[in-house]
């Protein structure tokens, strides 16, 4: 099956005849109940935060015991077993800050030749550190959340509706144990929970003209959608790679110490038509690099925190994770199966992210998809 005993996702749900949001995992096409089965109130609310703020030797124990009921157990937890559809899923965290990575060397060159035709594609801090940007943890939707068209300036006096809505196709990365203002963090292993798919919405139009020389702001800070299912680390096991070798090696915080590569295939949809495949592996910063980063001045964790890994682009031109790359700035439009052409969004388009990743004995690891619908300007 699908969803086994291999993956268990957390997220946060409530039964449609009304109840407030709780804490639960996938497991087939149910939701664990685990504030019932597991008769702890940690998981009666409505975030994974207060759980995952226990550290990761009780993540690493409470997956164990959720396995164990429903491998052998099993009559014990069926009374907290709900059919997926009768529940609604919510946003699975309360995210604390959001911070938005841009780790993919073939999206940063295709980005700069499209936008800096006549420089290097990329700039020269590029291979010394991993570049990110904070983003609007407040709004950080949940998949399935209509996304209203921006409005913005999109040039000198120039204001109205974008008219580049793109799609970024990302990894996000949710911290569960914080750490102390001016420490650093430790092992990506000790602080991170888990994992969940990013569709961080971007306004090229309204970004091309607001982000120089301070970066982007309104162009991205409209939405960023996350999957409702966060996948725990444990479950990435088979997952785990070296990481893409890196010229010139990286100072010694940002040494790489356990091999946090992730062979995640990710699949964006538009409409329903698969229109590409970004490959994770290929990325160029892991995320133990970007955690080492963002806390090497001091600045501090907080459970709840989002960092995401940026668009994963692959060298391919299917495996391309945002349609500025794949329409290459609007002048290679992209044919649907319908007929009709896009380079960017139009009112009424849905776009879902969905990844998979070997898990053990041959199973596949799937992510939960986040999906969003575009809705006019208002
Ligand atoms: O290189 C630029 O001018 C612009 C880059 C981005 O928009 C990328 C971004 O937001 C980070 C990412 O998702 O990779
Ligand atoms: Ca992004
Ligand atoms: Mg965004």
């Amino acid at each position: 099956m699908s969803w086994g005993l291999e993956h268990l996702p957390y997220g946060v749900f409530s039964r449609q005849e009304g109840e407030s949001p709780r804490v639960g995992v996938r497991y087939g096409e149910h939701v664990v109940d685990l504030a019932g089965a597991l008769h702890d109130e940690v998981f009666a609310t409505g975030s994974l935060n207060a759980f995952m703020a226990r550290g990761s030797a009780a993540w690493q124990a409470t997956r164990a015991v959720i396995q164990n009921k429903l491998g052998t157990d099993r009559a014990a937890i069926e009374a907290h077993l709900i059919p997926l559809d009768r529940v609604t899923l919510h946003l699975p965290i309360e995210v604390a800050d959001y911070v938005d990575f841009y780790c993919s060397l073939e999206h940063a060159s295709n980005l700069g030749r499209m936008f800096r035709p006549d420089e290097e594609p990329l700039k020269p801090n590029w291979r010394h550190l991993p570049v990110g940007y904070h983003g609007r943890a407040g709004t950080v939707v949940a998949s399935g959340t209509p996304i209203t068209r921006p409005s913005g300036q999109r040039g000198a006096g120039v204001f109205g509706p974008s008219a580049k809505l793109d799609i970024e196709a990302e990894l996000g990365f949710v911290v569960g144990s914080p750490t102390a203002l001016g420490e650093r963090a430790g092992r990506f292993e000790d602080h991170v929970f888990g994992v969940t798919l990013v569709n961080d919405w971007s306004a090229r139009d309204i970004q091309a003209w607001e982000y120089v020389p301070l970066g982007p702001f309104l162009g991205k800070s409209f939405a960023t959608s996350v999957s409702p299912w966060v996948t725990p680390l444990a479950a990435l096991s088979q997952a785990r790679l070296p990481g893409r070798p890196q010229d010139p090696e990286p100072l010694d915080y940002l040494r790489r110490r356990e091999p946090w590569g992730l062979d995640l295939t990710l699949e964006v949809s538009l409409n329903g038509e698969v229109v590409s495949r970004p490959p994770y592996r290929d990325m160029y910063w892991t995320p133990d690099q970007m955690l080492a980063h963002m806390t090497v001045n001091g600045a501090r964790l907080r459970t709840g925190d989002l960092y995401a890994s940026g668009t994963v682009s692959g060298g391919g031109r299917d495996e391309r994770g945002s349609l500025i790359e794949l329409t290459w700035n609007g002048t290679e439009p992209l044919k649907l199966p319908d007929g009709s052409a896009r380079t960017f969004l139009e009112d009424g388009d849905t776009v879902t992210i969905t990844a998979s990743a070997p898990g053990p004995g041959g199973t596949v690891i799937t992510l939960g998809e986040v999906s969003g619908t575009i809705q006019p300007a208002r």
